[in-house]
């Protein structure tokens, strides 16, 4: 399995790389591309890690020598927020650099799963889907939002609230990656009760963390480690469905499973090619279906504003 990992030099892409060099399968390749010319030394730098996944790197304009044979492609190439933006504002600079991107790897590697971690990823995935059709190589299985750092925020802060074992604590969130859109199922967390002002006060700061976030680093950027950890989970899982192995599923941002909206995130069982089913999200409270109809708006509006940029 070959996974490239494009803005491999930064805050994520530098944390994600050393998560997969050390829990890829053994005989994996990672192939890390960056605009920065310092991306070779990244790849030098994790080669001396001892274990059986190898690792290359590239810098500079094209990023065609890393796609090259690539099954899964990770993109995290974009500027992040500064205190007083919201996702939103990031969509100038990064809704060209994912288009450009998804224009090289559907020359490349048109039949590889793409996982989209750029900001916003309401809106990002549509750019690239609409890309992809340009291009004739549209698979919607193949194309993924990730948004496992909302499961796994909201798994971390259930299991701080009640007391429990983080690793028993399971989270669904749905909708898409960011404020309103992020919802939070914690009607279906198993073994705990929440009144309605925990749960109020556990979905707002789910919703806001990467705010908390972007706020303590202080200009510094935005999660980074987490989101690492976070987009690592979902390439383990994605690797181990699609060299076979059954009942893998994850919470993620694809098109066409929703009666909601063209792109939404739910859990999907992943398989051999991808999306093998997205799975229904079951029962709701009348809070999570408050929330659900407060955030379609925005959402469609997301995903229009993506679908316009290519189309333009
Ligand atoms: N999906 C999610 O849950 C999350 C998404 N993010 C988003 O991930 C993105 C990256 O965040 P960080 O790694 O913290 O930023 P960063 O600034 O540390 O790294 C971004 C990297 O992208 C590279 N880059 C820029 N343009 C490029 C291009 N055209 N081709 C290849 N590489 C390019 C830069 O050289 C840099 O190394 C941001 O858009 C951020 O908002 C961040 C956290 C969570
Ligand atoms: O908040 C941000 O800008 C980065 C992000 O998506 C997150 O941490 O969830």
């Amino acid at each position: 399995m070959k996974v490239a990992v494009l803005g491999a030099a930064g805050g994520i892409g530098q944390a994600l790389a050393l998560l997969l060099k050390n829990n890829l399968p053994a005989g994996s390749a990672l192939s890390l591309y960056d605009i920065a010319p310092v991306t070779p030394g990244v790849a030098a730098d994790l080669s001396h890690i001892p274990t059986a996944v190898s690792v290359v790197g590239f810098g500079g304009e094209d990023p065609t020598p890393a796609l090259e044979g690539a099954d899964i492609v990770l993109i995290s190439a974009g500027v992040a927020r500064k205190p007083g933006m919201d996702r939103a504002d990031l969509f100038n600079v990064n809704a060209g650099i994912v288009k450009n991107l998804i224009e090289k790897a559907a020359a490349t590697c048109p039949k590889a799963c793409i996982a989209i971690i750029t900001n916003p990823v309401n809106t990002t995935v549509p750019i690239a889907a609409e890309v992809l059709k340009k291009a004739g190589v549209y698979d919607k299985n193949k194309l993924f939002g990730i948004t496992t750092l909302d499961v796994i925020r909201a798994e971390t802060f259930v299991a701080e609230a009640k007391g429990l074992n983080v690793s028993d604590v399971k989270v669904p969130v749905i909708g898409g990656h960011s404020g309103v859109t992020i919802l939070p199922l914690l009607s279906q967390v198993e073994g705990a009760s929440f009144s309605d002002e925990e749960i109020e006060k556990l979905t707002y700061r789910i919703q806001n963390a990467g705010t908390e976030v972007v706020e303590a680093k202080a200009g510094g950027g935005s999660a980074t480690l987490s989101m690492g950890q976070a987009a690592c989970r979902f390439a383990l899982s994605l690797v181990k469905a699609m060299q076979g192995e059954s009942n893998v599923v994850e919470c993620t941002y694809v098109d066409g499973g929703s009666e909601h909206a063209q792109f939404f995130a739910q859990p999907v069982l992943l398989g051999k090619n991808g999306v093998e089913k997205v799975l229904p999200y079951g029962d709701i409270s009348a809070f999570e279906q408050a929330a659900m109809d407060g955030m379609l708006e925005t959402l469609k509006g997301d995903i229009a504003k993506g679908v316009e940029f290519v189309n333009q």
